[in-house]
């Protein structure tokens, strides 16, 4: 198992891509503190999935917005599994909307949910790693969408691209803690966030049609490579970005 009795943390982890890697985290012998903004039953399902696999598991609920929830989940998972091995930044909003009449207040959300608690989050689990004194390893989700734009994402793309940025400067940051960090650049993945940007069936086959592989993304094919740069097997890898997107990238004709 590639991590075995590790302590893994991962915002956005209810649902989605976030839930996915907590629950191939656990498979791969982790105990897994998730933090999202919604709990009850939705946080509950992940819980129960991650303890039929024989393994330990808490929700925390908050806003990554807020500067003070990192501090407390941090907090949180060290009283339940006593230290952080693997932090994964995940948490994060696509409201789609036009560029010429975008809201102000979707702008400044999006920036404060993507950018700014992947952040305060990694800031805080950094800490934590250091006071420990045995490195640690960070993976951040970006996106596809840190190297290309959308037309109804001008407030989101730069997100992705500065969560892209913050690892491969916190790479050098904490790489003398022994600290590594990369980011995964899914494509699109078939979840919540484009459920309605996708009903239309014109748009799905549009997205469909640009991927070699054939088929949109599923919330598990992030499992494993998020495991993989978490893990040892990735032990000389720091400051790399891996796009996980059945080849859209490099689709041009
Ligand atoms: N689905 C896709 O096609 C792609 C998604 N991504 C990124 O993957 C990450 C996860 O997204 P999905 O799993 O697709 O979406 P999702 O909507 O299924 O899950 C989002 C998760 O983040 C949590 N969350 C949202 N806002 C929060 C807040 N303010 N505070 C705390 N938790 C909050 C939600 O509760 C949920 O657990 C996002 O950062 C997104 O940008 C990147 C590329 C493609
Ligand atoms: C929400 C979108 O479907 C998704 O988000 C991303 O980051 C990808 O670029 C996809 O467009």
């Amino acid at each position: 198992m590639l991590l075995e009795n590790k302590v893994v943390l991962v915002t956005g982890g209810s649902r989605g891509i976030g839930a996915a890697v907590a629950v191939e985290s656990a498979r791969q012998g982790a105990d897994v503190a998730i933090h999202s903004n919604r709990g009850g039953e939705v946080a509950e399902e992940v819980i129960r999935e991650i303890e039929a696999l024989g393994r330990r598991a808490i929700h925390v609920e908050g806003d990554v917005a807020a500067f003070e929830s990192a501090q407390t989940f941090v907090d949180a998972a060290v009283e339940a599994f006593g230290r952080v091995d693997v932090f994964v930044s995940n948490a994060g909003i696509c409201p789609f909307h036009a560029f010429l009449d975008m809201p102000p207040e979707t702008l400044k959300r999006t920036m404060e949910v993507n950018l700014h608690g992947a952040y305060f989050m990694t800031q805080a689990a950094a800490n934590q790693m250091v006071k420990q004194g045995n490195g640690g390893s960070i993976v951040a989700v970006s996106s596809i969408s840190a190297l290309v734009g959308g037309e109804y994402q001008t407030h989101y793309t730069p997100t992705k691209a500065g969560v892209h940025s913050l690892m491969q400067s916190c790479a050098i940051a904490l790489g003398k803690h022994g600290i590594r960090c990369n980011s995964v650049l899914p494509g699109t993945i078939l979840t919540d966030i484009n459920k309605d940007d996708l009903a239309d069936p014109k748009k799905r086959e549009y997205m469909e049609n640009r991927i070699p592989l054939g088929r949109l993304g599923q919330p598990d094919d992030l499992g494993g490579p998020v495991v993989f740069l978490a893990s040892d097997l990735a032990k000389y890898v720091t400051g790399a970005a891996l796009l996980v997107d059945g080849g859209m990238f490099v689709n041009l004709q």
